[in-house]
């Protein structure tokens, strides 16, 4: 008999109803039970559903459930917690957030609980981290949703720009999921052809002046959408559900995920935006491409501004 995939879904807001939209629509998981302290809510969500599934390409369970649903779930995804309200970064949530995560990560232990945790809440770096130290799990097998999203704004934008499909975009943004973010230029590449080249190529058309405001755009898209519709969520629903492939499919994919760096780039014991490699164990491995100077020292930055504010969550929860 085939395996079946359970995926448990804590915090059904606007990023966690709408992954579950995306999952079914995809036809990825077997199984999806949706918990949230808002009971209503997952109740709602589940109902609603699953009157899609007759649209759907391919059946999923669905329900609303509690954390003893969690003892057998391959993949526990978390996108419970507060948002940013206008004018907020993603650091100011930290505390809040934390709170909430000792509480879920404690529950989801509880039950039994020994597959894969993917985060998403903000700051999705600290949280991810703060997930692996309250759950004991070895780190590979808690992974953060780290700068997948804001690849993706990366290639889109690049796609835009040299008007090319931004799947033919191979570009990545690095460190923390928020404003102390890099982008590694000297690895972006159309086709084959480096960004630079493609610049070269028309001069008349394009120039490298061009590439900083683009990569504002995106460092900054968050701001942008909240200050419009109050919160984002279609584009890191899909990037969860492309995550989730990666993981139950077993792919091997190469994405930009927060991972736990143990000397790579010479940083140690932090969650932080890198590629790597993910597939049915976590995140197989953490690819090192080579940065340029000023990358590296953005990186390191990037880094520290985590480590900054890591610190004084990991006293706290030390000391309890
Ligand atoms: N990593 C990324 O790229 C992105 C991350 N986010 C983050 O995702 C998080 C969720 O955002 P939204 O869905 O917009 O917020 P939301 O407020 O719509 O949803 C949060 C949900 O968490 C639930 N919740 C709160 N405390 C809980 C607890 N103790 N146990 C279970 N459920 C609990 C709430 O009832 C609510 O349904 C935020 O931290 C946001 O910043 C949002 C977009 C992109
Ligand atoms: C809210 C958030 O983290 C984002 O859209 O990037």
């Amino acid at each position: 008999m085939e395996r079946v995939n359970r995926i448990a879904l804590i915090g059904t807001g606007f990023v966690g109803s709408s992954y579950a939209f995306a999952l079914l629509n995809q036809g990825v998981g077997d199984e999806l039970v949706l918990i949230d302290v808002n009971k209503e809510k997952s109740e709602g969500d589940a109902m609603d559903l699953n009157h899609g599934l007759a649209f759907a390409p391919s059946y999923t369970k669905i329900w609303y459930g509690d954390y003893s649903d969690c003892a057998s779930a391959d993949l526990v995804v978390i996108t419970a917690g507060a948002n940013q309200k206008p004018g907020e970064t993603r650091l100011d949530l930290v505390e809040k957030n934390s709170a909430i995560f000792k509480s879920i990560v404690d529950q989801v232990m509880g039950s039994g609980f020994d597959g894969i945790f993917l985060v998403a809440t903000n700051p999705v770096d600290i949280l991810t981290y703060m997930t692996w130290k309250f759950s004991g799990l070895p780190k590979h097998r808690v992974i953060g949703s780290g700068t997948i999203l804001d690849t993706a704004r990366l290639r889109y934008s690049l796609g835009e720009y040299f008007n090319v499909d931004s799947r033919n975009v191979h570009a990545y943004i690095m460190g923390e999921h928020g404003d102390s973010e890099l982008p590694a230029w000297s690895h972006a590449n159309i086709g084959g052809r480096t960004v630079f080249d493609r610049i070269k190529d028309n001069p008349e058309k394009y120039s490298e002046r061009d590439l900083t405001p683009l990569f504002e755009g995106v460092r900054d898209a968050a701001y942008h959408i909240i200050q419009r519709k109050g919160a984002t969520y279609y584009g890191i629903a899909m990037g969860l559900v492309r995550l989730t492939k990666a993981i139950l499919h077993n792919e091997n994919s190469i994405l930009t995920v927060s991972a736990y760096l143990n000397g790579e780039y010479d940083e140690k014991d932090i969650y932080i935006g890198v590629p790597a490699i993910v597939n049915r164990s976590g995140v197989r491995e953490i690819l090192q491409i080579d940065l340029d100077e000023l990358e590296e020292a953005q990186f390191a930055n990037s880094a520290k501004v985590l480590r900054d504010t890591l610190n004084p969550v990991l006293e706290k929860y030390n000391k309890e």
